[in-house]
């Protein structure tokens, strides 16, 4: 049975990678609307609109995936209708659900956290609503399902913390891919075999971490022989917990600017 319509505000990288995993995914019987000014094309069966629809027309769901600096423009929009959209979904980092919930009339605003790897369901989405009851979360979860892993999170003031972790962390990972491939270069490998073979390595790492009943520390001494020459590399991570330390500075940067964006939402 077709259900009512979803609208995505925004459809760049993240809303973009959220389309496709919807779509490739079979279940979501919504009608959906993608409403953006600037992406080229949308797949077979999404409408496109260039900018949202004056006059009272609403959609069942609405999902903001503009940058949190576009918000005013889309609040701006809404503000003109009567009526408010049965269940919100805000991607945008830093923007807090009381923000949305007053910005756009909801009864209910449920925040989301997605990450890039939504577009192949394989991506984790947080979810955070002060204010859902069980319906209202069991449809926001059931939403975002097909995208992958979904975590709930009981304090909103976590969320800039997530956002560092794992909405951001696809970013640090695609980095990590590289300085990996290009170590392997610096050791005489040819530069695309260096990346087929960074690639292919952390992919199944992950996959192995995620099915397995051990943590990564025990994983890492499976690979670690005594006295060969992984230790000898991990030696090198751990010393004066290195790694440690630059990834707690690196999440610290990003959850700071997520703080930033939410202060800034909050005065506009
Ligand atoms: N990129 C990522 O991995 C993640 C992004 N996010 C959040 O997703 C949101 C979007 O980020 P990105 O996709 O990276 O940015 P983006 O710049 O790729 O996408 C934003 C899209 O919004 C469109 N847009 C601009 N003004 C608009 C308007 N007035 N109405 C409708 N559409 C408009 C742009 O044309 C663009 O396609 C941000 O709030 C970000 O915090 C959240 C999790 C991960
Ligand atoms: O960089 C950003 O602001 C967004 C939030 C999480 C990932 N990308």
């Amino acid at each position: 049975m077709s259900e009512g319509a979803l609208w995505l505000v925004g459809a760049g990288n993240m809303g973009g990678a959220m389309l496709r995993g919807w779509l490739a995914a079979p279940g979501l019987q919504r009608p959906i609307t993608v409403i953006d000014p600037f992406i080229e094309q949308v797949p077979q069966g999404v409408t496109l609109l260039r900018e949202l629809p004056s006059g009272d027309e609403q959609p069942d769901i609405l999902v903001l995936a503009v940058k949190p600096q576009q918000l005013d423009a889309v609040r701006g929009v809404f503000e003109q209708k009567t009526g408010a959209p049965r269940l919100l979904l805000s991607i945008l980092a830093g923007v807090e659900t009381e923000t949305l919930r007053q910005a756009f009339s909801v009864e209910h605003s449920v925040r989301a956290m997605p990450n890039l790897p939504v577009s192949i369901g394989e991506g984790v989405t947080a979810l955070y609503s002060g204010t859902a009851d069980n319906g209202v979360r069991a449809e926001a979860a059931g939403l975002v399902a097909p995208l992958g892993l979904i975590e709930w999170i009981d304090n909103e003031a976590l969320f800039d913390a997530v956002t560092a972790l794992s909405g951001c962390g696809p970013g640090f990972l695609f980095r990590f891919i590289d300085a990996m491939a290009s170590a392997g270069e610096a050791l005489g490998l040819p530069a695309d075999q260096a990346m087929r073979l960074a690639v292919a390595t952390v992919k199944g790492s992950g996959l192995l971490a995620a099915q397995s009943t051990e943590g990564p520390e025990v994983l890492a001494d499976r690979v670690a022989s005594p006295g060969g020459s992984t230790r000898e590399g991990l030696n090198v991570l751990d010393a004066e917990d290195r790694l440690k330390h630059l990834m707690r500075e690196t999440l610290a940067a990003a959850a700071r600017r997520n703080a930033e964006l939410a202060a800034a939402a909050r005065a506009s």
